[in-house]
């Protein structure tokens, strides 16, 4: 499991008051971020400054104003040994339709500075673990969405870098594509120690797979979270429980009941509460409490928030996205 910054002792991307002015917008507004190994989701909806901080933190464009450290090197001016060390995922189709996956990637291996032979290990191997076989000898222009998707993982990992930026990797797939590309995704870190800062407009997608959460809105930081402390802080008990001829509306009874302990208990569709559960103690007061008032229980479980609905005070967009 990813650890905070602080805990792992390990900045892999550190950004003070990272500001991109163009023209006519405003794309970055004072960016302070660290981030630490594991996966990290960077999550806002289509024009919040994902793809311009990926930019800059690969020195490929330059900031306005501000600072940018990846892996401990300054990416105004350390921008070579920076791409060295770090694999680049870019949103949109750049393939070249005439060549093969193979070639592509060893090519891009070669690029890298990889020998010949190293080149084609690097690439048996990596195009295998995005599951590209016998179709990685033909015409990239021949390629699904997924297909080309994978390509363009496997270029970003042949170099063996340390940390891979993936911008917008899920774009373009059906559901099951999506799922596959997140477990690859996942896997980047668990099986071989990449850090991974992949960015999404979709809360939803990137709670299961990232260690870590940073939120942009009109590139200004909304959040920067463990993943589990999103929906760990939001645990709650969803209950359901009978009327009985002393209580005919039970539910009611049981939030009375609830509250008076000094429980936090919000009403549910039909006959659902839900209680805040801060510690184990609570389920025994709930347990408790529906005894005392004599009513059936007919199921408590534990529910937690997903982030989404964690975000639901965050801005009418942002809220969208997740959905
Ligand atoms: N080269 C550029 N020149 C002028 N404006 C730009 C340039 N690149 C990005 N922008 C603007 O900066 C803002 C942030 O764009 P950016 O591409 O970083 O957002 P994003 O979060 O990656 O969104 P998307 O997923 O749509 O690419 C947008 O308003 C965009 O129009």
């Amino acid at each position: 499991m990813h650890k905070s910054t602080s805990v792992a002792g390990v900045s892999v991307i550190q950004t003070e008051s990272l500001t991109k002015r163009y023209p006519k917008v405003t794309a970055l507004d004072r960016l302070t971020v660290d981030i630490g190994p594991g996966v990290t989701g960077l999550v806002g909806a289509n024009g919040a400054g994902k793809s311009t901080l990926i930019k800059i933190l690969l020195g490929l464009a330059p900031a306005s104003e501000g600072t940018a450290t990846v892996l401990g090197r300054n990416a105004a001016h350390e921008g070579g040994a920076i791409r060295e060390q770090v694999g680049y995922m870019p949103e949109h189709d750049c393939l070249p339709p005439d060549v093969s996956a193979t070639e592509f990637v060893v090519h891009m291996a070669r690029m890298a500075g990889l020998p010949r032979t190293s080149a084609r290990e690097r690439t048996a191997d990596t195009l295998r673990h995005v599951g590209l076989y016998e179709e990685r000898y033909r015409p990239i222009g021949g390629y699904s969405t997924g297909m080309k998707q994978r390509v363009k993982l496997a270029q970003a990992l042949v170099h063996d870098p340390k940390l891979v930026l993936l911008d917008e990797p899920t774009n373009g797939l059906d559901p099951a594509g999506r799922d596959e590309m997140l477990g690859l995704i996942r896997r980047i870190h668990s099986d071989f120690g990449i850090s991974v800062l992949v960015t999404s407009h979709l809360l939803g997608e990137l709670e299961r797979t990232s260690d870590h959460i940073v939120v942009i809105d009109g590139g200004k930081l909304l959040r920067s979270q463990a993943t589990a402390s999103f929906t760990e802080a939001t645990a709650s008990l969803a209950v359901e429980v009978t009327d009985s001829d002393a209580h005919p509306d039970g539910t009611k009874a049981l939030r009375t009941a609830l509250t008076d302990r000094g429980l936090d208990v919000t009403a549910g569709a039909g006959h659902l509460v839900y209680v805040d559960a801060a510690d184990e103690a609570v389920y025994d007061a709930v347990r408790d409490a529906i005894a005392g008032l004599g009513l059936g229980l007919i199921r408590m479980e534990q529910r937690r928030h997903r982030i989404a609905e964690v975000f639901q005070d965050s801005p009418e967009h942002m809220t969208e996205a997740g959905r």
